[in-house]
């Protein structure tokens, strides 16, 4: 991106061209997505595709802390949002607390926590106090031991309700922008006409203000996770074997190194 968004250039971009979001771990990718990307998710995903682990409930303050700093410095014209991890915001005052950390140890641009109306609290302490903030509502990973899954949100009355509640609250308490994930579509477009800040969907339709997607996944990299939302605009994991194998070949069959690369 050319010139880097602020939070009021966020809001105000609502109506207009749908803002493309997409994770990054590194330095390395955030310097990659930067050129198309409006702003980039530190996401606790991080630690399925990056720490290997089978959910996000794990991650640590310490590891999101580091993981912003190296794509903020991979990314220095780009807008940063670091993912609050699993128990690093159950009160108004920790959170608060937590996202001063966060804020004076990297150059992350907001904090995005997961809830809704429950969490409106805990939004309006971190917005009265200087932290921008992102929401997420939906499909919330971090709830996926209490819930027994991952489950779409909107499919019953109650839960279309429900959602448009939450968005409500979290825009009332102050969210410049949120995400809405794994979300029935005519709901989703419904909640995002509901409000007016922009809500970004991941697996919730195209009636949306925005997009994201987690770059492993898209890329093709992560390969043990499909589901059903995920676009891959390429196949990264053949490509690596593909190099790797020629590689190995190479040195097995003392191909490399050759002529050019030697001293
Ligand atoms: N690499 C990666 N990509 C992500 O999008 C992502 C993560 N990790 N980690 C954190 C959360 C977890 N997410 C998930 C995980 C599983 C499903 C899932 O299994 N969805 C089912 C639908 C279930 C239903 O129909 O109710 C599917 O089959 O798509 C969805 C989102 C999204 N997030
Ligand atoms: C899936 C996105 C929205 C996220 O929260 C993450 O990458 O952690
Ligand atoms: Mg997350």
């Amino acid at each position: 991106m050319s010139k880097k968004l602020t939070i009021s250039s966020i809001k105000k971009s609502k109506g207009n061209t749908p803002l493309v979001m997409i994770t990054a771990y590194d330095a390395l990718f955030s310097k990659l997505v930067s050129d198309s990307a409006d702003m980039i998710l530190v996401g606790d995903s991080l630690n399925m595709s990056f720490a290997g682990k089978s959910d996000t409930i794990s991650a640590t303050l310490e590891q999101m802390i580091y993981h912003t700093n190296a794509v903020c410095a991979g990314a220095p014209e780009s807008f940063v949002i670091c993912d609050m991890p699993f128990g690093t915001y159950v009160d108004a005052q920790s959170a608060l607390l937590n996202s001063i950390q966060v804020f004076q140890q990297t150059q992350a641009d907001c904090v995005k926590v997961e809830g809704g109306e429950d969490k409106a609290h805990i939004v309006k302490h971190l917005t009265d106090n200087g932290i921008a903030v992102c929401g997420h509502i939906g499909l919330l990973p971090q709830s996926v031991r209490s819930e027994g899954g991952y489950k779409v949100k909107g499919k019953t009355l109650e839960e279309k309700e429900q959602l448009l509640r939450d968005a409500k609250a979290i825009e009332e308490a102050g969210a410049f922008c949120m995400v809405i994930e794994g979300v029935k579509a005519d709901v989703a477009k419904e909640v995002a006409s509901s409000v007016s800040i922009p809500v970004i969907g991941i697996g919730a339709g195209v009636d949306v203000d925005g997009q994201v997607l987690v770059f492993s996944d898209m890329l093709g990299l992560f390969e043990e996770f499909t589901p059903k939302f995920v676009k891959k605009y390429m196949d990264g994991a053949t490509l690596v074997r593909y190099a790797v194998g020629k590689y190995a070949d190479e040195v097995s069959n003392r191909e490399f190194p050759k002529e050019e690369h030697t001293y």
